[in-house]
């Protein structure tokens, strides 16, 4: 499993080998020795699935806050996403700053958000379904969100939004003296 950095300290891309034969193809997910140096300590104890009908649906941006706040690992299963981190943590040099990769069932990527950091993505292909590895448990009081189009972030989204949640639709805005969450 190849580890690539990104801007934002934390946020990496893990690239699989991916094993090719007359049968179709194998890649591994995750491996507890190989990603020792993104999760560490850190435990795998929930793992969800989510499955987006429409093309252009956005899901996000989702984080929990300390002591629920989590790493996330997410893969695509099936069709295609554009996968956003922004990082939130007060101390980060790239506070307020975001990065996207497209991750797809075609291309393994797996890409890791740390504590920290919000979480959301696109779907660029109808039908797309998503894994999500967890090393907090889901904690409803501690989960919260931020808007895929607030201004201060600027995410580039590649299709025009559809299909927010009403959750998602009434998240605030980032406040000017939002100062960052401290973990
Ligand atoms: C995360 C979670 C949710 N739920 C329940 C809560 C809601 O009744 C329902 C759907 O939750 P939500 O609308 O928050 O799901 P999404 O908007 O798809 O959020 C997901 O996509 C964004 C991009 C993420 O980063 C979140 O981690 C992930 O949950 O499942 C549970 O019962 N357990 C859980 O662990």
């Amino acid at each position: 499993m190849n580890i690539r950095q990104t801007k934002i300290s934390g946020v990496v891309i893990v690239e699989s080998a991916v094993f090719k034969d007359h049968r179709g193809a194998f890649s591994r997910l995750y491996c507890e020795q190989e990603l020792n140096e993104v999760i560490g300590a850190r435990r795998i104890v929930q793992i969800n699935h989510s499955h987006t009908n429409s093309k252009g649906a956005v899901r996000g941006m989702h984080f929990q806050h300390p002591p629920y706040a989590e790493m996330k690992l997410i893969r695509c299963l099936k069709g295609r996403v554009w996968d956003v981190a922004v990082d939130l943590r007060a101390d980060s040099s790239t506070f307020l700053q975001w990065h996207a990769e497209e991750l797809s069932a075609a291309n393994h990527k797996m890409m890791v958000i740390p504590e920290g950091c919000a979480h959301g993505f696109q779907v660029l292909e109808s039908e797309s379904e998503l894994l999500y590895l967890h090393t907090a448990f889901y904690q409803p009081s501690a989960e919260t969100g931020i808007r895929h189009d607030d201004p201060r972030l600027a995410i580039t989204w590649p299709l025009p939004v559809a299909d927010l949640s009403a959750r998602d639709q009434k998240h605030a805005l980032i406040t000017p003296d939002f100062s960052g969450i401290s973990l």
